[in-house]
């Protein structure tokens, strides 16, 4: 089944197993993306891994559930996905605002997270200004009117040719996400600050983010690698805001070798 009804809402996700001795990674995606977008990765990790990833509220083919969407609707969901499939000690790789749900649930359910990769993310993000303004003008124009800004957060300059059919697919799965679950979650992301409960964060924690990142700055990441105790931090010369779109390789080899670790400790 790719669909399970969580918290009244419907969620669609996939699973891809691996043997029981196995760690599982949850993937938790980005504003305006559904779960495809770590296609590139995760084939590097089948066999290694048991594998969720998921498309949260609002996004993707996940319902949206209440017009007003809360940080804490995100969280819960990703805490019932994970009790859904029983599944023990996940590391979660989550990326911007999926990495703000990642450090949520780690903050609420430290019993269920063994780790986390944050990636391209930050235990806040922007300023209530600039999400009022964002809300505003998708409500009024739709999020075609100000795709080509975003996509220059997400992608570098050489990514971002009229001939590259990647970065075309990319701009449509931005412009058909649905308007509610797009600006109910940037609601959700204006309301959040994880400085104090990310602070406290007892688990192994590594910072990733794309040097040429427009949307959360290498200095944004950075700073909440210095705030989690313990934390590692590591730049992916070349990529912006989606590293996992644009250096599969490089992000799955920081994965692996950060998990790798954590079976030897
Ligand atoms: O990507 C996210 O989840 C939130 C950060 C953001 O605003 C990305 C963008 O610049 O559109």
């Amino acid at each position: 089944m790719q669909f399970a009804r969580l918290n009244g809402v419907v969620i669609h996700h996939q699973v891809i197993g691996a043997a029981p001795d196995k760690p599982t990674i949850v993937f938790a995606n980005s504003l305006g993306t559904d779960y495809r977008i770590w296609r590139d990765v995760i084939v590097r990790m089948v066999g290694d891994y048991s594998i969720i990833a998921y498309d949260k509220r609002g996004h993707g083919l996940s319902e949206l559930g209440n017009a007003e969407i809360t940080m804490d609707d995100h969280i819960n969901d990703l805490i019932a996905l994970i009790e859904h499939f029983e599944a023990k000690n996940v590391i979660i790789c989550g990326l911007s605002v999926g990495g703000m749900i990642a450090q949520g649930v780690a903050a609420k359910r430290p019993d269920l997270v063994r780790a986390m990769i944050l990636c391209d993310t930050g235990h806040k993000i922007g300023t209530p200004d600039m999400w009022n303004a964002r809300i505003s003008a998708i409500k009024e124009q739709g999020i075609a009117a100000i795709s080509d800004a975003i996509l220059e957060r997400w992608f570098a300059k050489d990514y971002r040719r009229a001939d590259n059919a990647d970065f075309t697919g990319y701009r449509m799965m931005l412009e058909r996400t649905p308007v509610e679950g797009y600006v109910g979650t940037c609601a959700a992301i204006r309301d959040s600050d994880f400085t104090k409960s990310s602070s406290e964060l007892v688990m192994p924690v590594i910072c990733v983010v794309g040097t040429e990142d427009g949307s959360t700055p290498p200095s944004l990441v950075g700073e909440m690698a210095r705030l989690i105790p313990g934390a590692m931090y590591q730049e992916i010369p070349g990529a912006a805001h989606l590293p996992c779109i644009e250096k599969p390789v490089e992000l799955s080899e920081i994965i692996k070798a950060f998990t790798e670790r954590l079976s030897t400790n």
